[in-house]
């Protein structure tokens, strides 16, 4: 039971096993007054609101699922968005804080008490307590507690320093708060520091010396899963909506008829069959492929909510693809918030928690067809990633947990980014042995018809035979007519693409160098956030990289003149990272 709660383990012999088992019930089940009033509002406001039965349940439930109550200490952790979690596992330390004479102490280990004159009473091995007797004037201000969970001490420079945030116990304080500081005082107040120059490491930097702040470090750490409460509550507003059914018709009536086939296609089957359906629809660029999802997943919503008993309110069709502005583009959601799946942590697979897993199950229980489209950026593993969440969600075994899919995206493009082709087996040692459902089960649905260039019919020709690496001598000739000379300053206001980041800031730098008019350089400031000393914090200024590959595309100094553009990016969303 301990295990699955999961809880710091504290060890004590327990005589009667009655009492065993109450105790560990009564801590499980602990009074939480404030999670009474929550619920409590909860329930008030779910009736004010005029709600159905089944939404106030999930008003409530909801509510109860994503709060927690905690302590102040916990709180004050949430907030400073310390690391609980990952310390309290990793090492727990226990600090003898009791009077000096009663402290145990272990003693030097015995090559360095032989080195030692037989009248040294010097026989204790150093441990936090001293070292904190002894810390630098930087860090005199700390207490005891915070500086044994902050700091650490490596004393060989093989020895790495370890990152860590400790749980501390305080042993001996009874809640007699007089003793405690009087030991306190009389032990550790800053005129009792004696340097011991021969237990003090050399050459160490600062922060292996003292600190386990390292703001390289890129792992993020989700500090709400310490508390239980996840990142993202579920909305009811998460796709694009149902449009008016005369905007319907005039998107349906001019489809051209490679997507009309395709979309009476989808609808007829829905229509008639029971079982999921796995398409794959391709095309080159500009084929109509959004277009043509957008009517499918206007016409899915009517035939689906046609159904005899169906709620129109339940999400039977999910719209989503890899990126934001793929995501955008059809009006759905990444990938990763369709399927709570956490941007930060690979592809190591994690179930959902309990009651993320409810609030999903209660969600998509009507769930029916998902659109992903630009599936080119969908790696093998992110699909596995997919499958795995639908079948936990849908809370079945079934292929694509029994959701018919419809991926939509072209695979003449570029290798998905840490990932290998979606139709290719997962690079681990027993891929090859497991099924591939890509290829087993999605049959193609190719449109071939150009619209983006529809004015154009020899251009647009040109592209396709281009994207199939079928173009000849005189498509190369066509498109070579076109090259202009990038040296001509007059360029700078045609829009220009670059494979690369490197050749981008090249050709910046250059347009820069040319331009007369009034310019001026803006220089970022950095700043750390945190209680750290002063050192520590002009050091982890000093590491941040000059160098914008290293700072999510952020310009130490960024180089501004009159008449040039700059194109500010800012994220409207942060959800997924
Ligand atoms: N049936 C149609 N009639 C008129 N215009 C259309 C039709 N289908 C698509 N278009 C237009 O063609 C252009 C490209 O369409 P769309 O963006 O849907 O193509 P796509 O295949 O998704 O392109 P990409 O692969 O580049 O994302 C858009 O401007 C769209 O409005």
């Amino acid at each position: 039971m301990l295990k699955c709660w999961q809880a710091n383990i504290d060890v004590q012999f327990v005589l009667d096993p009655y009492s065993c088992a109450s105790y560990i019930v009564s801590y499980i089940s602990k009074g939480q007054r404030g999670m009474s009033n929550l619920m409590y509002r909860a329930s008030q406001e779910a009736k004010e609101n005029n709600m159905d039965l089944k939404h106030q349940m999930r008003h409530i439930s909801n509510q109860f699922l994503t709060h927690v109550e905690v302590s102040a200490q916990e709180a004050a952790y949430f907030v400073l968005q310390l690391p609980m979690r990952r310390s309290s596992r990793s090492f727990f330390l226990f600090l003898n804080t009791g009077p000096p004479s009663e402290r145990i102490t272990l003693l030097k280990s015995v090559a360095k008490l032989e080195e030692m004159s037989s009248t040294s009473t010097n026989i204790e091995a150093d441990n936090v307590v001293k070292r904190y007797q002894r810390r630098p004037k930087e860090l005199l201000k700390l207490c005891l507690a915070d500086y044994a969970s902050w700091y650490d001490v490596s004393y060989s420079k093989k020895e790495q320093a370890r990152n860590r945030c400790l749980i501390e116990q305080v042993e001996s304080y009874n809640g007699d708060q007089n003793t405690f500081d009087d030991n306190m005082n009389t032990e550790f107040m800053p005129e009792n520091l004696h340097a011991e120059e021969n237990d003090r490491s050399e050459g160490l930097t600062l922060s292996e010396k003292y600190g386990c702040f390292d703001p390289g470090r890129p792992e993020q750490y989700d500090v709400g899963l310490d508390i239980g409460i996840t990142r993202k509550q579920i909305g009811d507003d998460d796709c694009l909506m149902k449009m008016p059914d005369n905007d319907y018709r005039e998107l349906v009536r001019n489809l051209n008829d490679e997507q009309k086939r395709y979309f009476y296609h989808v609808l007829h089957w829905f229509k008639i069959k029971d079982e999921p359906v796995y398409n794959f629809l391709s095309g080159g660029a500009g084929v109509g492929k959004s277009v043509l999802i957008r009517a499918i997943y206007q016409g899915l919503l009517r035939i689906l909510n046609m159904a005899p008993g169906s709620n129109p309110d339940d999400v039977k069709v999910l719209l989503c693809a890899p990126t934001g502005k793929a995501a955008h583009n059809i009006g759905g959601n990444t990938i990763h918030s369709t399927f709570c799946i956490p941007v930060s942590r690979g592809y190591s697979y994690k179930p959902l928690a309990m009651e993320q897993l409810n609030t999903y199950r209660l969600k998509y229980k009507n769930l029916k067809v998902v659109i992903i489209d630009e599936i080119s950026m969908v790696g093998c593993k992110m699909f596995n990633f997919v499958i795995g969440k639908l079948q936990e969600i849908m809370g079945n075994n079934r292929q694509f947990g029994g959701v018919s899919l419809i991926a939509v995206g072209e695979l003449y493009q570029l290798k998905p980014v840490m990932d290998s082709w979606i139709f290719h087996n997962t690079a681990t040692e027993y891929g090859d042995l497991a099924a591939n459902l890509w290829q087993d089960n999605f049959s193609l649905y190719e449109l071939k018809t150009i619209m983006r260039q529809k004015g154009d019919r020899e251009f647009a020709e040109l592209l396709n035979r281009l994207r199939e690496g079928h173009h000849t001598h005189s498509d190369i000739d066509t498109l070579k007519s076109r090259v202009v000379e990038t040296e001509s300053g007059s360029l700078s206001s045609m829009p220009h693409l670059f494979t690369t980041c490197a050749e981008v800031d090249t050709f910046n730098k250059y347009v820069f160098s040319q331009t007369s008019s009034k310019s001026d350089t803006i220089e970022c400031i950095d700043s750390v956030t945190g209680d750290l000393s002063e050192t520590l914090h002009d050091d982890a200024l000093q590491r941040v990289p000059n160098d914008p590959s290293k700072t999510m595309g952020l310009y130490k100094n960024l180089k501004i003149a009159e008449g040039l553009q700059i194109k500010i990016n800012f994220n409207i969303n942060i959800e997924d990272g």
